[in-house]
């Protein structure tokens, strides 16, 4: 099992878990729509590392970006094993020729 999926199994051992001992259940106590702002400032703060160029930083702020991911997806009800499945069907076919493919706007 890779480490994101430790961490997804951790993070839905946490649901319903105690806010006082548990980020992870604090966060998604407060609601699906929490979780996600939560992810959305962690990506602005990765975002923030990438432009200084800071590659420590970068890195910490990546793994929270990737934490709180998890944690949204829970949120939602969505497994990471889905992700991966759409991930896996993306395989094989260009970014560039994909967005050819989409309607006009
Ligand atoms: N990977 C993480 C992880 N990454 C970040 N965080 C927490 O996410 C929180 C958000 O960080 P911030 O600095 O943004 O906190 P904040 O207080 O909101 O800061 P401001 O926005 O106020 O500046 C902090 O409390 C971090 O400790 C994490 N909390 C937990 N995990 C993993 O989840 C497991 C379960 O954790 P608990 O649910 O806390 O038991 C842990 O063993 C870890 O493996």
């Amino acid at each position: 099992m890779s480490i994101l999926h430790d961490l997804s199994a951790t993070i839905a051992a946490r649901a319903g878990g105690d806010p006082d001992t548990s980020w992870t259940a604090k966060l998604l106590a407060k609601g699906p729509e929490k979780a996600a702002e939560k992810f959305g400032e962690e990506a602005v703060e990765a975002i923030i590392e990438a432009v200084k160029d800071d590659r420590d930083g970068l890195i910490r702020e990546g793994a929270d970006v990737l934490f709180h991911f998890l944690v949204m997806l829970q949120a939602r009800g969505v497994t990471l094993e889905e992700v991966e499945a759409e991930l896996a069907r993306r395989q094989g076919t260009s970014g560039i020729a994909e967005k050819a493919t989409r309607p006009q706007t």
